[in-house]
């Protein structure tokens, strides 16, 4: 039985731009995600921050509605969408796009012909020239094979596809990953001008102050559960918090 025929189709849509509702997850029968509630308005950046193993990738993969882990029960909303009861392609559909951790630049296949292919099925989002305003360095290397690039552009490439997309909400794992503080910069400058578009963002990453001083609110995951809502301030404020969940 697949996970859509074992939700139930809740009677009303969540108010919240991007809402996420009790919801378990699992990789065969190890429960990793467990019965998480979060909410994320439209247009903010959100911290899903927590020590190795908390269940971070694993919510963005459960949001994406890939295959792993298994969403079993819970409902997943965004703009009154039911995306719990969605594959991973109409979530994509829907405007939900991952990020993942390795980025999966298409090997053999140029810069360009890599934001190609992101907008070969489906509702087209920006236009070229738009990310190529947003990641100038995508410009200059257009024609450049993108598995050749360095890891800070092929992250540019990786998010100026989900941009290439029509896309509502942006999940990024790890995308400051390997990168030098001056590449950083430059993406973090990036995400701010996608908040200012109008897209929201939940970005998950292991330099959890370089997170916080970008996002509106924080979601603190704790061995697969919520252990803190609410703003990116309060967690830096607060160095007990910081100290229990994040080590730092
Ligand atoms: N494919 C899988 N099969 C079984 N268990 C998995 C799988 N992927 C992840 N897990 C387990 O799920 C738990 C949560 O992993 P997840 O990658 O979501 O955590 P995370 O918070 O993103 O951690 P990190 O910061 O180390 O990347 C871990 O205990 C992990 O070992």
């Amino acid at each position: 039985m697949s996970a859509a025929e074992i939700i139930e189709e809740p009677e009303t849509a969540q108010a919240e731009y991007f809402s996420i509702r009790g919801v378990s997850a699992y990789y065969g029968d190890s429960y990793i995600v467990q019965n998480i509630s979060f909410d994320v308005a439209e247009g903010e950046i959100c911290a899903l921050l927590g020590r190795n193993g908390a269940g971070k990738t694993s919510t963005l993969r459960a949001i994406a509605r890939l295959d792993e882990p298994e969403v079993r029960s819970g409902e997943i909303w965004l703009e009154g969408q039911p995306i719990h009861s969605c594959k991973s392609y109409q979530a994509a559909a829907a405007g939900i796009q991952l990020v993942p951790e390795d980025r999966r630049i298409i090997q053999g296949l140029t810069v360009e012909e890599n934001l190609d292919l992101a907008v070969i099925a489906g509702t087209k989002g920006w236009d070229f020239e738009r990310i190529y305003d947003l990641f100038p360095r995508l410009k200059e290397r257009r024609k450049q094979e993108g598995t050749t690039l360095s890891g800070g552009e092929q992250q540019m490439l990786a998010i100026g596809r989900a941009l290439a997309k029509d896309l509502k909400l942006l999940l990024l794992d790890e995308p400051y990953e390997g990168l030098a503080p001056v590449v950083r910069h430059d993406i973090e400058k990036a995400l701010i001008e996608v908040r200012n578009a109008g897209i929201t963002t939940i970005i998950v990453e292991q330099n959890a102050v370089a997170a916080l001083k970008l996002a509106d609110t924080a979601i603190i995951l704790d061995t697969g559960e919520v252990a803190f809502t609410g703003t990116a301030k309060e967690v830096l404020d607060n160095e007990q918090l910081r100290h229990d969940y994040l080590a730092i």
